[in-house]
């Protein structure tokens, strides 16, 4: 593994924006431990595939498009451990590595997509160049593209997004869906960020999201680190704010669109939805066209992760369940489309009937 370059373990709030999870130079990536939030800030060294699969694997990156990215960077490193002097040979090596990458997790299609695009670049460079040093710099480009495109995506949503809230507004958001899951910004939290460059005040509020507690451990931290108006809740309290009327809309992010708008995202997402629903409350979901994947034709095709039982029988270490237990768990579950009040992209605003208003977004 990657060696630790830094530990800030006095966290304040400032208002630097979104705490940027990913770096690239050159021949590696460091990539902020997000395990180890929000006590520390502790970034890795990578200079392996098998350790951006790794990191990919046991979410010390996560979030659909930082992991997107962080495989794209994987093919690099890949193409760059390549001694070789053969084209052939080194395409080869490329397309071994990506298919390696995408065993890493199975539902963000943002690793699917980016991996593709790097074998697909790959494949065309191996046919005007024939120098692999030339070869590795082509397609180390295409990785910082992806990367560099992923934050100008996220701030455009957040300007679609933004309109949909009024200051004064409460708005609840489940996991983590912003800056760290992002090259920057975020695509459900970006609004909030924009909310706050232009002292419109919302108040988010923010489920912890279990097992692995994205929403307390990253989304409350990276919220109160820019100097949003942020309130931390158990997942079992979205009711009761919402009865209370505190909660005037709700915006997440996504793995995974299909082509009729049933939407995968974290575990726990399809309840607040219906709770939404029950109350109703417009629920908002925050999706790149990366995200969008009109190859799969609903949600029931969408493949769910099911993680470690340690993810539940312990808490950080400790155990909260009798040896032996069964244990359910799926790290996402999928909203049909019809709670779906709208998705925001970096292309615009989509609603029903999404069969044929998703495929408008990519002929823009
Ligand atoms: C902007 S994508 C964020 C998306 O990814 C999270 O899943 P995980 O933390 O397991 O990678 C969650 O579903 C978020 O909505």
């Amino acid at each position: 593994m990657g060696t630790i370059n830094s530990d800030n373990s006095t966290l304040v709030p400032t208002s630097e924006g979104p705490l940027l999870s990913l770096r690239w130079e050159e021949d590696r990536l460091f990539l902020l431990d997000q395990r180890l939030l929000p006590e520390h800030i502790i970034f890795l060294e990578l200079k392996a595939v098998s350790e951006i699969w790794d990191a990919i694997a046991t979410m010390k990156v996560r979030g659909a498009p930082a992991i997107g990215i962080s495989a794209a960077y994987g093919v690099v490193l890949a193409g760059q451990a390549y001694e070789g002097d053969i084209p052939a040979q080194w395409i080869e090596e490329i397309h071994k590595a990506a298919d390696y990458l995408a065993t890493s997790r199975p539902t963000a299609v943002n690793l699917f997509w980016a991996l593709n695009r790097m074998k697909d670049r790959a494949t065309l460079l191996s046919e005007q160049y024939s120098d692999i040093k030339m070869l590795n710099l082509s397609l180390m480009a295409e990785a910082v593209l992806i990367h560099q495109e992923d934050e100008e995506v996220c701030r455009m949503i957040g300007e679609h997004a933004l309109p949909l809230f009024e200051s004064g507004m409460g708005v609840l958001t489940h996991c983590n869906a912003g800056g760290l899951a992002t090259a920057k910004y975020g695509t459900a939290l970006a609004p909030f960020y924009l909310a706050k460059e232009r002292g419109i005040s919302l108040k988010v509020f923010a489920d912890e999201t279990r097992p692995v507690l994205q929403g307390a451990r990253l989304t409350a931290f990276e919220l109160q680190q820019a100097g949003v108006d942020v309130t931390l809740l158990t997942d079992n309290m979205a009711a009761v704010v919402m009865a209370k009327g505190w909660i005037q809309a709700v915006i997440v992010g996504t793995d995974r669109v299909a082509a009729n708008g049933d939407v995968a995202n974290k575990i726990g997402t399809y309840g607040v939805a219906v709770l939404a629903k029950a109350h109703g409350i417009p629920f908002y979901v925050a999706s790149p066209l990366s995200t969008i994947d009109l190859s799969t034709a609903s949600g029931a095709d969408i493949p769910i992760e099911e993680r470690p039982e340690s993810e539940i029988t312990e808490f950080y270490g400790k155990r909260t369940a009798p040896v032996g237990v069964k244990v359910f768990n799926p790290a996402f579950d999928v909203t049909p489309h019809e709670y779906v009040t709208a998705i925001i992209t970096e292309k615009g605003i989509v609603r029903e009937p999404y069969l044929s208003t998703l495929p408008e977004l990519f002929k823009k």
